[in-house]
């Protein structure tokens, strides 16, 4: 274990049996996250997100493999020295799990009272973290009068009053609106950055991981099948699963199909083609197809535009219908791919294959 990695999870396996049924619901994973990261998990509903993440401070016992937690092998732990592990590792949900009967200031407080400091001094912590999440104001107020995002931030709130150093996230945002997402996600990006929190965490919606997230393993039958920093990740995607959820995300799937339903591709003409682009970086600022359509005197008929953020880095996408000398420009758009431009024809593509 490196002095900078916080999590080190090593050949972990989880298998539930149902009855006579049998559940491989992670297999095989090795997961290292550096202290300070935001690393995001994605995957569809059952791929095992939420089994490998509770793996993390041992909710869920692995079948096979060691968690090793701020250089402590949790597995070897006396029960009191994992008590105190597991403090600094916190989790939040989807659903946020206030207690109802509890206010606001109740439900922060709620942590502390296993740890002996004073009625004033509790208060005063679970105050103080009400205003760092933004919601001083509500201290006396109970759950049910408050919105999903007000009631995930009391969740946060309570998350950090036993001073973890991780904080795992279990789809926190997939109950909220896309405003309320964008809140919330800033909030946990200044959590980061503010306290050095390292943020694990998991979701279905690309858009979250690439809001924030450094790092991203996609999961997939309950292994990783790619990983790695999130720029990187998303804009060369190897796994077809990982393509799927960048043509989702960019709405390229959705735009392809719609174009190739409404066009007649077999009745483009000769010096006809129906083209994707991918511009990456410097690429989406370089003008670089209004360049080639006025060396090879290109007719470019935009369908589709869009360009995305990911992790800093902007990634642009289009798809045109190109007329002209194709004999010329293909080949010469083609050496582009070394400064961030992919291309490929889906006249003779057939359609979505192999895209991103
Ligand atoms: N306690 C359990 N007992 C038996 N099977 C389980 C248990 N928990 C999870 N599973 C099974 O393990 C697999 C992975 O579930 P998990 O909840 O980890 O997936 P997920 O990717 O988090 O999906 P979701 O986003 O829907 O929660 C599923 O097939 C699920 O039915």
């Amino acid at each position: 274990m490196t002095a900078n990695n916080i999590i080190e999870l090593k050949n972990i396996d989880v298998t539930f049996h149902n009855g006579d049924q049998t559940v491989k619901a992670v297999q095989a994973v090795d997961l290292t996250i550096e202290k300070g990261d935001i690393y995001g998990i994605i995957g569809y509903s059952g791929a095992g997100k939420s089994t490998l993440v509770r793996v993390i401070n041992l909710l869920q016992t692995p079948t096979n493999g060691t968690v090793t937690v701020n250089g402590q092998q949790l597995q070897q732990l006396a029960p009191a020295a994992l008590r105190q592990a597991r403090q600094k590792i916190s989790m939040i949900f989807q659903h946020f799990n206030l207690m109802k009967s509890r206010t606001v200031l109740g439900n922060v407080e709620y942590p502390l009272l296993s740890q002996k400091i004073s009625q004033a001094a509790r208060q005063q912590k679970a105050l103080q973290l009400l205003k760092l999440v933004g919601l001083a104001d509500y201290a006396q107020t109970y759950p049910a009068r408050l919105s999903g995002g007000q009631k995930q931030r009391v969740a946060i709130a309570r998350a950090l009053a036993s001073d973890p150093e991780v904080l795992i996230s279990d789809e926190a945002t997939s109950a909220l609106d896309p405003k309320t997402t964008k809140s919330i996600l800033a909030l946990l990006k200044k959590l980061n950055q503010d306290l050095g929190l390292t943020i694990v965490l998991i979701t279905h919606e690309m858009q979250v991981i690439k809001s924030i997230c450094h790092n991203v393993a996609v999961m997939d039958a309950g292994q990783i099948v790619e990983r790695g920093r999130v720029a990187q990740v998303f804009t060369a995607p190897q796994a077809p699963l990982t393509v799927d959820f960048v043509e989702t995300s960019t709405n390229v799937k959705a735009a392809i199909e719609r174009i190739t339903n409404t066009i007649d591709l077999a009745g483009l003409a000769a010096n006809q083609e129906l083209m994707y682009f991918n511009f990456i970086g410097n690429a989406t600022k370089e003008g670089i197809i209004s360049q080639y359509s006025q060396q090879y005197q290109l007719d470019v008929n935009i369908l589709f535009a869009n360009i995305d953020q990911i992790d800093g880095e902007n990634v642009g996408y289009m798809i045109a219908i190109i007329t002209g000398d194709l004999a010329a420009f293909n080949p010469a758009i083609a050496k582009r791919v070394a400064d961030g431009v992919k291309t490929k024809i889906i006249t003779t593509e057939n359609g979505l294959e192999g895209l991103a």
